[in-house]
């Protein structure tokens, strides 16, 4: 049975991959040219009427995507011009046949050639972007901006580094940017995520087959099938059991954590507690049991199959210890906040439960301080490294796979950057793990819904409304 590859995102090599093999399945070039143009051109025509529009045309095939949408539009009546970078002379391919079917002069990118532009086509550089963007192109590309009219970008906004995201010199902030076949990693990526404006990803006839045969590695994430709806015959030990090492200080990270399992199924939740934080969590939500024995007592039921730690932990040898004695348990793990700062220099070894781990960008410094590149790519080296679901936060969360998956998550709002949030988060993955799934999928899912509360709630989001939220994100799961 085909797979479903409609939320694999695409390293600009695979991208490459994919109009190959396409091409030698006997789609040309040209054709495939073709359909990008006339994707552009649909894009624009549907949203904005007939109006001066200047397209910035590179020198390799993102420019030859510019003169098909050049020629596109003037049949349709619009008043087109169009700028070159480089000679006309120098085009090749694609591009050359495409410059060629252009009847009318050229114009030298200029900032004064922008002067009358009431739209503007980015076709500068696409997937071919190498180095940094300087010199005249740079001054254009500013003269484009501050123009403050509609900006489609061809592929990519000119710039944005297809696989990272990043910004190569200076970059154009785009409207809206189409996109071929499956959106690339960079498209997700901050800052490329902003500066793409609305993403649209275009069918330009590269099949699903193709697609399926490339075994991208990176997804955006849409795990919404993964839920694990209580069945009607089960109990609540069928939910699973989890345990949250609870804060003694700050003990409402932790009880932000238990509300959120709960909400998103987990049979039970025990707060392991200690000290005068006990009585705190006795005397607070009714449905969370909590205990005061040894942990490793705790522990000894085999239902208890899953842990959080780190919310509210605080630092100290004794924590210390406590993280490493649960790394040598067979239970599933969830090591964030402090349990992860306690781990820096630690020796990861293959374990017997699932682990996740859920650093902020901070955290993740002093785990694995040698690790450098994207996001992406520090996210995937972690989990290769540690053998462990990592979870990379931010606004462009990604969460990576030992074997090398990647998903970047899309869901979420900038509410959820306050105090309490993350906890929320960790407790979401704690219910969902707890309940079977393994950890990348529970951390997917769960990091996808708490972005979805925060859409849900809208502005003025704190932390303690995400577990409120949740009942209304999932009934949108509900078939
Ligand atoms: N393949 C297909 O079938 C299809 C491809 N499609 C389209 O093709 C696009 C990819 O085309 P592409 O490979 O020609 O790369 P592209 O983005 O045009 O740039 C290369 C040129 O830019 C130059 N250059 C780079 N960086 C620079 C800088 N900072 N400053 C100055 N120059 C710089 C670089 O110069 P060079 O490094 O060679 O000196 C080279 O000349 C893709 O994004 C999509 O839009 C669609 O039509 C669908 C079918
Ligand atoms: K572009």
């Amino acid at each position: 049975m085909a797979k479903n590859t409609k939320n694999h995102l695409l390293s600009v090599a695979q991208m490459y991959e994919a109009d190959q093999r396409t091409i030698e399945s006997g789609i040309s070039g040209i054709r495939l040219m073709e359909a990008a143009g006339s994707a552009i051109a649909r894009e624009i025509t549907t949203r904005w009427s007939p109006r001066k529009t200047v397209i910035l045309c590179g020198p390799g095939n993102n420019g030859g995507d510019g003169f098909v949408v050049a020629r596109l539009l003037h049949n349709k009546g619009w008043y087109v011009r169009i700028l070159l970078l480089g000679e006309r002379d120098n085009l090749k391919g694609d591009a050359k046949t495409n410059a060629d079917r252009w009847p009318f002069e050229t114009q030298p990118f200029s900032p004064d050639g922008i002067k009358d532009a009431d739209l503007i086509v980015d076709a500068v550089f696409g997937a071919g972007l190498v180095r940094d963007v300087d010199g005249i192109v740079a001054l254009t590309l500013k003269a484009a901006q501050q123009q403050n009219v509609p900006i489609i970008a061809v592929d990519m906004p000119s710039g944005v580094d297809g696989d990272s995201g990043q910004i190569l010199g200076m970059a154009i902030q785009a409207d809206i940017t189409v996109t071929f076949c499956r959106a690339k990693t960079g498209h997700y990526l901050l800052p490329g995520r902003t500066l793409c404006g609305d993403v649209i990803v275009a069918d330009i006839g590269i099949q699903d087959p193709i697609i399926e045969q490339i075994a991208p590695e990176n997804t955006k994430n849409a795990p919404a099938h993964l839920f694990p709806w209580p069945k009607t015959e089960g109990h609540k030990f069928d939910r699973g059991h989890g345990v949250i090492v609870g804060g003694q200080q700050m003990t409402g990270a932790t009880r932000l954590a238990a509300l959120c399992a709960r909400r998103v199924g987990a049979g039970l939740i025990t707060i392991a507690a200690r000290g005068t934080a006990y009585m705190v969590y006795r005397t607070c939500e009714p449905g969370n049991l909590v205990s005061n024995d040894n942990l490793n007592e705790i522990l000894a039921d085999p239902r208890k199959n899953t842990v959080l730690i780190g919310p509210g932990l605080g630092i100290g040898e004794g924590r210390k210890a406590l993280v490493k004695d649960l790394l040598n348990t067979d239970k599933n793990l969830i090591l964030d906040a402090d349990a992860l700062t306690m781990l820096a220099g630690h020796n990861w070894q293959n374990r017997a439960g699932e682990t996740l781990l859920t650093p902020h960008e901070g955290e993740f410094k002093r785990l694995f301080p040698d690790i450098t590149g994207s996001k992406l790519e520090r996210a995937r080296q972690a989990a290769h490294q540690s053998k462990a679901t990592v979870l990379l936060k931010g606004p462009d969360t990604v969460i990576a796979a030992p074997d090398g998956r990647c998903t970047i998550n899309t869901t979420g709002t900038p509410w959820l950057a306050t105090a309490g949030s993350g906890d929320s988060l960790a407790g979401i993955c704690l219910g969902l793990i707890c309940q079977g799934l393994n950890s990348y999928d529970g951390a997917c899912l769960g990091t996808w819904l708490h972005g979805k509360c925060a859409e849900t709630g809208g502005v003025g989001l704190i932390s303690e409304d995400i577990s409120t939220l949740l009942p209304e994100v999932l009934k949108t799961l509900q078939k």
